[in-house]
């Protein structure tokens, strides 16, 4: 086993689909006789065909994973079908070396009838392994699966986490050396997928990853590299901080306010000092109003500072900072004063939520406000740095 080997060679990688059933049958024909009659015009796109995959070139080598990202529809996943022989190309060439092992859509690869168990020996023996081979293999697929109760249960009547988990064991305990993975995995519980993240980063040292996510935070621990599609063509290649950052300036969360709930209160304004700041800016202050339509006490304000992909990274309540806060009838108007917080180099939104303290009954609840950009020296991989001190303890 050579280290660093190129294992996956892809070399102007096209296909293309139709839109349309019908017209799709009969460009099939009439294909199959131009093939017979030797006139290929494969780079041509007719009435309602459109390029899926356009013109994909890159290299994979041992020890490499690929992080495959885009939006619905970009093209990922028949990619995927192709590399893993599949679908056919409708032009450029696939080079791979070794044994492939694949996760790509659920349940794709098992035989319905079939019992789990029975299903591994067919798997393995399309990977080209021997009965006995598989034997040697077959309790530690089902232990890491962590479905031994089901394992001689057809493949159909199993959930489809059930399916996930088998479909990775499988593919990841026969020694592949190219692991192909649609984010199906997400279809896992958070245990599992925990799990299979920490055998993908070992399984990395002995052969290559291609992983198909819709996590950013999922490229930047695990992928060496990533590429960005886009309408089947590379947007963006090379190294995961450039090509996330195209990803989100792909626009694909809106910044446009989504009021979620709406009772007696509305908001008026919402305003931060700045839309982006630059170096170290650990204070900062939020100015907002507030419309209700009549007093209102004992009401918690909570702001929410949101990821780009709108997961809570922090909040100040202030039910937590045991301030008496009322609502008049009218216009209320309040300034949200951060301290000492250090966000690292990235987007963020803010969410606010109006609550009863007592009853916990909301009155208001916005998100996706004011995206503003921090720029900073130092990155980190959490979006908020722990302000504190290290000292020796020993
Ligand atoms: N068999 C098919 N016939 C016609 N069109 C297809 C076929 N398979 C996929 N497509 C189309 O090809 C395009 C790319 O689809 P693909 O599934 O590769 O996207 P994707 O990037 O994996 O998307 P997602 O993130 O939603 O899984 C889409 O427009 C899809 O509708």
């Amino acid at each position: 086993m050579e280290n660093n080997e190129v294992l996956i060679r892809v070399e102007g990688l096209s296909k293309k689909f139709c839109k349309d059933l019908k017209t799709s049958l009969w460009y099939g024909i009439k294909d199959l006789v131009s093939n017979i009659q030797g006139n290929k015009n494969d780079r041509l796109l007719r009435d309602k065909e459109f390029w899926a995959v356009k013109d994909i070139n890159f290299e994979l080598r041992r020890g490499e994973c690929l992080g495959l990202i885009g939006h619905n529809g970009a093209g990922k996943s028949t990619l995927l079908k192709i590399l893993n022989g599949l679908i056919n190309p409708d032009a450029g060439k696939v080079t791979i070396k070794g044994r492939v092992g694949a996760l790509i859509e659920l349940g794709a690869g098992f035989n319905p009838i079939l019992s789990g168990r029975e299903n591994i020996y067919n798997n393995g023996a399309v990977l080209g392994f021997t009965k006995k081979e598989i034997d040697a293999k077959v309790e530690e697929i089902i232990d890491f699966a962590e479905i031994r109760e089901f394992i001689d249960m057809p493949v159909q009547n199993y959930s489809s986490g059930m399916k996930v988990r088998l479909g990775f064991a499988v593919a990841a305990q026969m020694e592949p050396d190219v692991l192909i993975i649609d984010e199906v995995l997400a279809v896992g519980d958070v245990g599992f997928r925990a799990k299979c993240y920490e055998r993908i980063s070992e399984l990395m040292k002995s052969c290559c990853i291609i992983l198909v996510t819709h996590s950013m935070p999922q490229v930047s621990k695990i992928c060496t590299k990533s590429i960005l599609m886009h309408k089947g063509q590379i947007k963006a290649q090379g190294n995961n901080g450039d090509v996330i950052e195209a990803y989100y300036d792909d626009n694909f969360v809106e910044d446009k306010m989504t009021v979620i709930q709406s009772n007696n209160c509305k908001l008026d304004y919402f305003k931060t000092d700045k839309r982006q700041f630059n170096g170290e800016v650990r204070n900062f202050e939020i100015k907002l109003g507030i419309i209700s339509e009549k007093d209102l006490e004992n009401i918690e304000l909570n702001l929410v500072i949101m990821s780009r992909e709108l997961s809570p990274v922090c909040q100040g309540s202030s039910k937590f900072l045991k301030q008496d806060i009322r609502l008049k009838q009218g216009l209320n108007k309040f300034v949200f004063s951060i301290d000492n917080i250090y966000l690292n180099t990235g987007l963020y939104k803010f969410a606010l939520t109006v609550d009863d303290c007592l009853s916990s009954k909301k009155y208001l609840w916005v998100q996706n406000l004011n995206p503003i950009k921090f720029i900073n020296e130092f990155t980190g991989i959490s979006p908020v740095m722990l302000s504190g001190k290290w000292d020796r303890n020993d």
